[in-house]
């Protein structure tokens, strides 16, 4: 797949790491050391392995408020601008803006993450001129209600009706097939055996034919399932990882790259050995 001048191939699963600018994500609060530290945890992640960094600037954990376009900007583009040129690492923005999408990519992003798939205003004509791989996620209902009483007759085949309906939606606006990668979006709406369903089944969700992105890293449904709080998910977050790979994902997004590129290794090394 081609991210501007980088030519990625998704042949084998790759790591994409998380860099939260958002003020919840930060300890100490303060803006300056906030970008440093930021700029620091990315060459950090792009060393351990990750083949793409994903910038966001709007939280949309469960119950976020939304956040104004150009408080999102002031977040993410001096980090994007800081990084450009400077990694070994794909850069990705996390953002369902159009103008926060256009600033990112000008500013060095070759990757647009859009949790709300291309469903905000402008975003689907912005996602076809700015001419970048774009990953459309499910989410059911929005961040700050999604998970007061997410429902499904039959979550898979419901979440593929909806990457499908947006695919068609991307090729109507002329965004090419070769950009397109999908994500099930686990916890956007999704109760414990939802996810789990949708894990189960992600072969079914590969077969829509398209490269997928998958994020589950400390999430709920590691803490759910383990009784784990947030900083006791690693080995959790490892095995999905881990089970998500192995059934075909091809970009998986974490907070712990190290330990997730050695698991993913372990699987390409298993999924390259001859019949
Ligand atoms: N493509 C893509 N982009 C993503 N960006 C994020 S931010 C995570 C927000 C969050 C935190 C925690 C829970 S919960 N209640 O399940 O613990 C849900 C959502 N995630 C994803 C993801 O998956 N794909």
């Amino acid at each position: 797949m081609q991210f501007k001048d980088k030519q990625l191939s998704l042949s084998s699963p790759r790591v994409m790491g998380i860099l939260n600018v958002t003020p919840d994500s930060f300890s100490d609060g303060g803006q300056h050391n906030a970008r440093d530290s930021a700029i620091d945890r990315a060459h950090r992640m792009a060393e351990q392995g990750a083949d793409f960094i994903d910038i966001g600037g709007e939280s949309t954990r469960p119950g976020a408020a939304d956040v104004a376009e150009q408080e999102e900007l002031d977040r993410v583009i001096p980090v994007i601008e800081a990084l450009s040129g400077q990694l070994d690492a794909v850069i990705s923005i996390d953002t369902s803006k159009a103008a926060v999408m256009k600033e990112a990519v000008n500013a060095g992003a070759a990757l647009i993450n859009d949790v709300r798939a291309l469903q905000e205003p402008d975003a689907l004509a912005m996602a076809s001129e700015l001419n970048v791989p774009v990953c459309l996620m499910h989410m059911q209902g929005q961040p700050r209600s999604m998970q007061q009483a997410p429902h499904y007759r039959d979550v898979v085949r419901e979440v593929n009706d909806f990457l499908l309906a947006r695919v068609k939606a991307c090729h109507n606006a002329g965004i090419k097939e070769q950009n397109i990668i999908l994500d099930p979006g686990f916890g956007f709406g999704k109760a414990l055996s939802h996810n789990y369903q949708l894990l189960r089944h992600l072969p079914q969700v590969a077969a829509l034919g398209y490269p997928l992105l998958v994020g589950m890293s400390r999430k709920s449904m590691i803490g759910n399932l383990l009784s784990r709080d947030v900083e006791k998910r690693l080995a959790g977050s490892v095995a999905v990882a881990t089970i998500a790979a192995h059934l075909g994902a091809n970009i998986i997004r974490v907070h712990d790259v190290e330990e997730t590129a050695d698991a993913v290794n372990i699987v390409k090394y298993i999924n390259a050995l001859e019949e």
